[in-house]
């Protein structure tokens, strides 16, 4: 390929002019990191939150790297040095050049909580539809022909647009995927054909990256106001204090509006949730839809989980499926990993396991398992290290006030003192005990449960290690858990 298909006008903009010679040069591949690139590779130095990328040009041309674009030249340059104003942008769209195939419909979904759910709830129900589907997020790559555990909820624009191609080369046509604050903040996603946008909800999170709410949601909002396709679906919880922002932001671009939840527009293209009763572990639904109505059972917990399913639905239908096939098909969904699962019980009291690690996620797990604690909900749990500490008060005080037994451990403590953490939890969760070996806090509550118990284990769901410094040690809820039950049976 050449560095001219790599940085068209379209990409670098209108004051990035590239001679000849230099536009013509052989690319083989493109960099973000200096120890990643290969002979061949054009290189984007990135002025990132802890470095800046301009600082290993002579690092990545030693390495091979035949041209660099970046925000600003350095003094002396031994290959040719391409000077554009968003760097990470044009990153992100020669990425898309270069990896070229796409799945034919794309959904993208953002919201503080409840992705990771509608990802995979809108790739089953396409499945269930007879397409072949695909997710990609914060549990990785789940396909078809391959699943591959990830560390971000939105890959960097390289290993994104990397699967993308090899996922659509698979005979994927159908991907939902993740696009988290940071992902559309750093332009991760631009490049991807997105077809319909899904919106779920906003509440506290990540303050230690954005300076305000604001901008916050304004990066959610790039979802809609720059990457769903022209003519695209625009998929919105109507449910919540921010929804008239985000639904004024689709209808500024044009999008196809569909707005569901309680407030949604059942009238109209949108769905709108007339009731919902709890059934042991399902929720018996009835919505509308363009005016008609559809009763369904879904099977998971939790009335958070209404609003995931009705996002996915939205999803499905917004890019063209049959909503009678969509909304039957609702009764057949699995909950993602650690989503408010179900993981066993003793004594007939239920163990959940669920990733909610930040406030408002914490109150709505609570709230959830409440009708399924006559006797005490317990709730054990922790803050991850190097992550918003605001949060830590306020997930203590929750705690206090929806659990009737708490147990503060550690989650990720990653480089800070794990001790630190859990006094700032226990500074404001009352009466709240402190195990910090997180295994031997889940074997404590499991020990003490009794019939009419619930125990919640909150925060880190799907994953399998816990970062302890630099270190990833193995670590899993799940694992925990069984390790506990079996304890008490032998
Ligand atoms: C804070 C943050 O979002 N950082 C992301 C960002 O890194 P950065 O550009 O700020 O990195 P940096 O370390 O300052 O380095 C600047 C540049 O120098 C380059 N470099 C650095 C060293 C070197 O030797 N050579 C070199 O070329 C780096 O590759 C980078 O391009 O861009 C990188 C490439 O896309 C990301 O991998 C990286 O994610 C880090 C690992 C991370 O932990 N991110 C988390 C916070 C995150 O993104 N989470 C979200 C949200 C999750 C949720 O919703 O809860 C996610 O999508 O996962
Ligand atoms: N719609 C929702 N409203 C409120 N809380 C939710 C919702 N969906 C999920 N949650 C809570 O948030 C947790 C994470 O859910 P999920 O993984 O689907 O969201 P996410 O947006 O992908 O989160 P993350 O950004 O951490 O990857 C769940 O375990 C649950 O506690
Ligand atoms: N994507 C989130 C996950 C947090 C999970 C929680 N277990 C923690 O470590 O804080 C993050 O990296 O901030
Ligand atoms: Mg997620």
């Amino acid at each position: 390929m050449k560095l001219r298909d790599l940085t068209g006008q379209d990409i670098l903009g209108n004051d990035a002019a590239i001679e000849p010679a230099v536009a013509a040069l052989e690319v083989t591949g493109v960099a973000l990191d200096s120890r990643a690139v290969t002979p061949g590779d054009l290189f984007f130095a990135l002025a990132g939150s802890k470095t800046d990328g301009a600082r290993f040009i002579d690092a990545a041309i030693a390495a091979g790297a035949v041209a660099v674009v970046g925000d600003h030249a350095p003094e002396a340059c031994k290959v040719p040095f391409i000077a554009v104003a968003n760097p990470r942008r044009a990153l992100a769209l020669a990425a898309a050049r270069f990896f070229p195939s796409q799945p034919a419909t794309i959904a993208a979904v953002t919201g503080t909580s409840g992705k990771t759910s509608v990802a995979a709830f809108t790739r089953q129900i396409w499945e269930r539809l007879g397409h072949a589907s695909a997710s990609i997020g914060t549990i990785g790559l789940v396909s078809p022909k391959r699943t591959v555990y990830g560390s971000l909820t939105t890959p960097d624009p390289i290993a994104l647009h990397r699967q993308l191609d090899e996922i659509a080369r698979d005979g994927v046509t159908h991907l939902a995927f993740e696009a988290s604050s940071h992902g559309l903040d750093q332009y991760r996603l631009d490049g991807v054909r997105v077809s319909a946008g899904g919106f779920t909800n906003l509440s506290r999170d990540h303050m230690d990256y954005h300076p305000t709410v604001a901008h916050y949601l304004g990066a959610k909002l790039r979802l809609f106001r720059e990457l769903v396709a022209p003519g695209g679906a625009a998929v919105i919880s109507a449910d919540h204090d921010c929804s008239a922002e985000a639904i004024e932001a689709a209808k500024v671009r044009g999008l196809r509006v569909m707005a569901v939840g309680r407030n949604g527009d059942g009238a109209g293209e949108g769905i709108r949730l007339t009731d919902a009763t709890v059934e042991a572990f399902t929720q018996k639904l009835t919505v509308q839809h363009r005016g008609k109505g559809y009763a369904i059972r879904l099977p998971l917990v939790g009335e958070f989980q209404i609003e995931n399913a009705l996002v996915s639905a939205g999803l499905a239908i917004g890019t063209g499926s049959d909503a009678a096939k969509v909304f039957a098909s609702l009764e057949h969904l699995e909950g993602a990993k650690g989503r408010l699962e179900r993981v066993g019980e003793r004594n007939g009291a239920p163990i959940f396991i669920d990733y909610a690690h930040k406030p408002d996620a914490l109150v709505k797990a609570l709230q959830a398992l409440r009708p399924y604690a006559k006797r005490r909900l317990v709730v054990v749990f922790g803050a991850g290290g190097d992550r918003d500490v605001g949060k830590r008060p306020i997930m203590g005080e929750i705690a206090a006030d929806n659990a009737d037994g708490v147990i503060i451990t550690d989650d990720n403590p990653r480089s800070e003192k794990p001790e630190a953490i859990r006094a700032a939890i226990l500074a404001t969760a009352k009466g709240a005990r402190e195990i910090g070996d997180r295994a031997a806090a889940i074997r404590t509550a499991i020990d003490e449960l009794q019939d009419g118990d619930a125990l919640l284990i909150a925060g880190k769901g799907h994953e399998t290690g816990q970062i302890v410094g630099s270190e990833v040690l193995p670590f899993s809820d799940h694992e925990a858990v069984a390790a506990a039950l079996a304890s008490r049976i032998a």
